[in-house]
C-alpha cells in the first residue's frame, strides 16, 4: 500500500454546522454536531488525521475521505473482520464504503451528510484498527 502526501486540504464546513444563530453569538447545536457527523474543527482534524496516518490511513486526493487497505491471511479472516465492522457500523449508523476481493479489504470512510470527514469517521477508523489487530 502506498502512502500519499498530505494534501493540506483545509477542513470543510459541513452544511448546517452553524444553523441559525439563536442569540446571535453562539451557533445553534445542529443535528450534525449532536451526532458527531459535522465538520471537525481544523486543529482537531489535523491531530486526528495524524493519528490515523500513523496506522496506515491515507487522505484521498479526489474527495474528503480517508482510505485504508487491509490484507488478511484468508477470505474467512477478511470476511470475519468485515462482519465485526458491519455490526459496529450499524450500531453507529455510520457505514463504510468498502470492497473485498479474497483476503483484501479496501475501505473508504467519509460522511455523506456533510460531504467530508467527521468525528464518526475517526471513531470508526479507530474501531477498524482495533478489530484488525485481533484477526
Ligand atoms: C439516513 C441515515 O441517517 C444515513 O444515510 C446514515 C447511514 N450511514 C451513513 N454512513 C456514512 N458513512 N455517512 C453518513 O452520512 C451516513 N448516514
Amino acid at each position: 500500500m502506498g502512502w500519499l502526501m498530505f494534501t493540506g486540504r483545509p477542513g470543510r464546513l459541513c452544511p448546517n454546522v452553524f444553523g441559525k444563530l439563536g442569540s446571535g453569538v453562539l451557533p445553534a447545536l445542529s443535528a450534525e454536531m449532536a451526532t458527531g457527523t459535522s465538520w471537525l474543527p481544523p486543529a482537531e482534524r489535523q491531530q486526528r488525521l495524524l493519528e490515523l496516518k500513523a496506522t496506515g490511513w491515507v487522505e484521498l486526493e479526489e474527495r474528503d475521505a480517508v482510505y485504508k487497505e487491509l490484507t488478511f491471511k484468508t477470505f474467512n479472516q477478511a470476511f470475519g473482520f468485515m462482519s465485526r465492522v458491519a455490526l459496529q457500523a450499524e450500531r453507529m449508523n455510520h457505514h463504510p464504503e468498502w470492497f473485498n476481493v479474497y483476503n483484501k479489504v479496501q475501505i473508504t470512510l467519509t460522511t455523506h451528510s456533510c460531504g467530508g470527514l467527521s468525528e464518526k469517521d475517526v471513531t470508526l477508523a479507530k474501531f477498524i484498527d482495533q478489530v484488525a489487530l485481533t484477526m
